[in-house]
């Protein structure tokens, strides 16, 4: 472990801590089901590819509510998700939206969910319905915590938020109140309670459309496997920020093996990633 002036950088050890490997007890619902409100009729693919990243990185249940036709290309890769409404762990919501023409009806679904008061997981089309206090750890990229900020009086462009990453993840934490995962080639994240974590060595072929939306599976999942201490704890939902973002860079230097990928070949990646980081024992 290293502390780089107050930033914890996250390795594999702590990141293996966050894995919940199923026990003999367990069925699909005590391993946590996580609920996805995302994709749109613009977006409909970053619905396929936030639920494929969720179930490659392991999770009792997705059930699945989106617009008709990111539903059916959701089902058709994979027919394991259930649609509709139904009781959840832990939401995601956000990846494929645009909250410029995101429907009146969208908008109360994502807002009663939010209101649930679960450990939720905001990106992209919904970062406008963030309410601060809530367990709620939202995902931006530069340009979306730019806006985010701005509705919040604080003008800073994409550029500015680029150059210091780290102080603009902890001040949007502190003016927000949710933990912020800021994306970029060194994720930053921080914590309302003051945790900051930093997540390197991933490849610059992540650069490329989708990959976010992986991002936000994997972490929907692992929130859903850890739904009490997120529910709990904001340095908890920190923590599961920075497995995420580690496991999202592993498995796209897995995938990448020094080439171009596609989104979807890091969420294919995930498992091997997850058992590599799990010491490859079966079973354990
Ligand atoms: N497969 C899917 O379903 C995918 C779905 N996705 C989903 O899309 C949603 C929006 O996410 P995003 O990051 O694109 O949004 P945002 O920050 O508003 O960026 C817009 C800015 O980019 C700029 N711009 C545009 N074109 C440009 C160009 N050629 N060269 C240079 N600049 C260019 C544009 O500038 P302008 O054209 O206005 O000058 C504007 O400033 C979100 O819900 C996400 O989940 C994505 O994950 C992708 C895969
Ligand atoms: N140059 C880079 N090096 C490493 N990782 C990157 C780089 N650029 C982007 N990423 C990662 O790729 C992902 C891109 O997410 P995002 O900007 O939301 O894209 P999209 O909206 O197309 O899904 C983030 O996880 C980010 O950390």
């Amino acid at each position: 472990m290293t502390i780089a002036g107050n930033w914890l950088d996250w390795t594999a050890e702590r990141a293996r801590d966050w894995i919940a490997v199923p026990l003999a007890s367990d069925d699909k619902y005590s391993r946590g089901v996580l609920g996805m409100i995302t994709g749109s009729r613009e977006y409909p693919g970053a619905a396929v590819l936030g639920v494929e990243a969720a179930v490659r990185t392991g999770v009792g249940m997705v059930r699945y509510r989106g617009p008709e036709r990111a539903e059916n290309l959701v089902l058709a890769r994979r027919p394991e998700i259930v649609r509709g409404a139904g009781r959840v762990q832990a939401w995601l919501t956000g990846s494929g939206m645009d909250a410029g023409t995101r429907s009146t009806e969208t908008t109360a679904m994502v807002a009663a969910a939010l209101a649930e008061g679960l450990p939720s997981v905001v990106d992209a089309g919904c970062l406008d319905l963030v309410v601060g206090g809530a367990p709620i750890v939202i995902t931006p990229h530069f340009r979306e915590l730019s806006a985010l900020l701005s509705r919040h009086g604080i003008e800073a462009t994409p550029q500015q938020l680029q150059q210091a990453p780290g102080e603009w993840a902890v001040r949007a934490a502190a003016t927000l109140q949710v933990t912020v995962l800021l994306k970029g080639s060194v994720t930053h994240i921080a914590s309302p309670a003051g945790m900051q974590i930093r997540v390197s060595g991933s490849t610059p072929w992540l650069a490329t459309a989708g990959t976010g939306d992986v991002l936000g599976g994997i972490l929907g999942a692992l929130v859903a496997t850890h739904a009490e201490q997120a529910q709990n704890d904001q340095n908890a939902l920190a923590e599961l920020a920075a497995t995420a973002s580690l496991l999202h860079a592993q498995a796209a230097l897995r995938a990448s093996a020094g080439g171009p990928i596609a989104a979807l070949d890091v969420a294919e990646a995930l498992p091997a990633t997850i058992a590599a980081l799990l010491g490859g024992t079966p079973g354990r």
